[in-house]
């Protein structure tokens, strides 16, 4: 005789299962792009994104070929994903509709702590630059490129001479926690003028980050070191802010500070957007710049290819030495190509967007209100369908091929490691010039191979934190800098810079 409560058990699984489908299927409209993984209504995405973390979005990709774009089902949202390349563009283009404000907005609130009144600013117009969010990049965009740029390379070359400097002698360093120290100090003094957070803070801070985001725990019982971390910043922020020591800052930090005061967000409000850019400026650069230099150096092919290339960037005059950035961004094509395969290969932002009012998407795809829509970069870089069936291996000269070869060359599109459209990172150039000097310096001046015990094995990624763009490794490796014999005795000045 079978077991009542086995019975019971089994009747209520089975009510639920048929519950689920119904509520699935009903609230599901046949004009949305197709539900896919609802085996377990509601539930089966979710299995999946633990199972697959961020191969999630390359495994469905595999699995849903002939969909340009599908809808997963999870407990609170609608999650519509591109599939399709062809869409991007399409989705793109509807920003004013597609927003990414509100995500923004999100990040101020779960990760900085902004209070009601700042968010009620930054959520007041969400579509036109007389808003805070769009303005804020419009007005801040020009202190991103020419002669403010080169202020910002200028300082960050000297923060990064300083450092190799101490590498007179063979020295051992964990090679992404001392490149994470150069960027975040380079980024603070060209940014603010003044070193201003401990990395400790901010190393404290960030492996937390995915999950604050989520917003679903409470942060100081859950992540109480991490707040901690992020309070000391804003604390050091606010002294910056209230001196008025910014007024001094470059022009990046001055125009971000005078649109906030424009826009009325509290001065309390103001040290929290301060440290939100701090994290916004290394959080990638960090882990592309290790990536770089790990894969130019664990590699002698791609480390000869690069170092022959930069060397020819080097001017000598009377002893001293000088590097010129601009060959660097337009005559170096292995290391360029190296550059872009990092972002390539490394590379993982999931652009996320908000549907603000029913939409059809390219007259096909009924979009739902408060619906999102996803495009995730790893599902694009890990397609062979475009980058070819040598998709997964590290191939540093796919770029140069891909420049060189008319029946081969790349759909932009295809390529996000900055993002694309409207909201396509405006401190790329920055982030490029900084990774890029960084490399070269180094590239120039040192062998780095691995410590005694250490080896060039290529870390994890697993444990990474999908708030990100870049996969983050998830052990350090121990290097020791030697000093070239060929660079020793020069005299190496401030890089030779100009407008990129
Ligand atoms: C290697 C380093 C970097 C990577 C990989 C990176 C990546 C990205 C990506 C993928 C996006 C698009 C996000 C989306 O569409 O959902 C983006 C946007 C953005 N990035 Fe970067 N970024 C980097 C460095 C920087 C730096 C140094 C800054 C500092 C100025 C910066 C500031 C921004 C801002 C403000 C946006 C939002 C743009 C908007 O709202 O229109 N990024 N970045």
């Amino acid at each position: 005789m079978p077991n009542p409560l086995v019975v019971t058990a089994l009747g209520g699984i089975a009510v639920t299962y048929v519950f689920l489908w119904a509520l699935l299927y009903l609230t599901q409209d046949g004009k949305e792009p197709p539900v896919v993984s609802s085996s377990i209504p509601f539930i089966s995405p979710i299995l999946g994104m633990v199972r697959w973390s961020m191969d999630f979005y390359p495994h469905m990709r595999e699995r849903h070929r002939d969909l340009p774009i599908y809808t997963l089902r999870i407990p609170g949202a609608r999650l519509y994903v591109i599939n399709s390349l062809d869409l991007i563009p399409v989705v793109q283009r509807q920003w004013r509709t597609l927003l990414f404000p509100p995500i923004q907005a999100k990040a101020a609130q779960a990760a900085m702590g902004a209070s009601k009144e700042a968010l009620a600013i930054l959520k007041h117009d969400m579509i036109t630059e007389h808003g805070f969010v769009h303005g804020m990049v419009k007005t801040t965009l020009p202190t991103m490129s020419g002669p403010s740029l080169n202020v910002l390379n200028a300082k960050t070359s000297e923060v990064f001479e300083e450092a190799l400097r101490q590498f007179a002698a063979p020295t051992t360093v964990n090679l992404f926690e001392w490149i994470g120290k150069q960027i975040i100090e380079s980024s603070t003094i060209s940014r603010f003028y003044k070193t201003l957070c401990a990395d400790i803070s901010v190393s404290k801070y960030h492996p937390a980050l995915m999950f604050i985001m989520l917003d679903i725990l409470p942060q100081n019982i859950f992540f109480g070191a991490a707040v901690q971390g992020r309070e000391q910043l804003i604390k050091s922020f606010a002294k910056y802010y209230a001196d008025g020591s910014y007024k001094q800052g470059s022009a990046y930090i001055q125009q971000l500070i005078a649109h906030c005061i424009d826009h009325k967000i509290p001065g309390d409000d103001i040290p929290k957007f301060l440290v939100g850019t701090v994290f916004n400026n290394v959080a990638n650069t960090v882990p592309t710049a290790f990536w770089l230099v790990y894969h130019i150096f664990s590699d002698a092919v791609v480390r000869e290819e690069c170092r022959k290339e930069v060397s020819q960037a080097v001017q000598n005059q009377d002893g001293t030495s000088t590097i010129d950035l601009n060959f660097l961004l337009t005559s170096c094509p292995t290391l360029l190509s190296t550059y872009q395969e990092v972002f390539r290969y490394h590379g993982m932002a999931n652009s996320v967007r908000v549907v603000s009012e029913n939409h059809m998407l390219d007259n096909r795809y009924l979009l739902k209100k408060g619906g999102l829509v996803m495009i995730s970069a790893r599902a694009q870089h890990s397609n062979p369908a475009i980058w070819g069936e040598d998709v997964h291996q590290f191939q540093h000269k796919r770029f140069v091929k891909q420049e060189s070869s008319e029946e081969q060359r790349l759909n932009p599109v295809a390529f996000r490691g900055f993002g694309g459209g409207t909201t396509l990172c405006p401190g790329r150039h920055f982030a490029t010039a900084e990774i890029l000097m960084l490399a070269t310096m180094i590239l120039l001046r040192f062998h780095v191979r691995p410590a005694k015990d250490a080896s060039w094995a290529r870390p994890s990624t697993a444990k990474s934190s999908q708030a990100e763009a870049m996969e983050q490794p998830d052990v350090d490796i121990e290097v020791e800098f030697v000093p070239r014999s060929e660079a020793s005795g020069k005299t190496w000045q401030k890089q030779k810079l100009g407008s990129i």
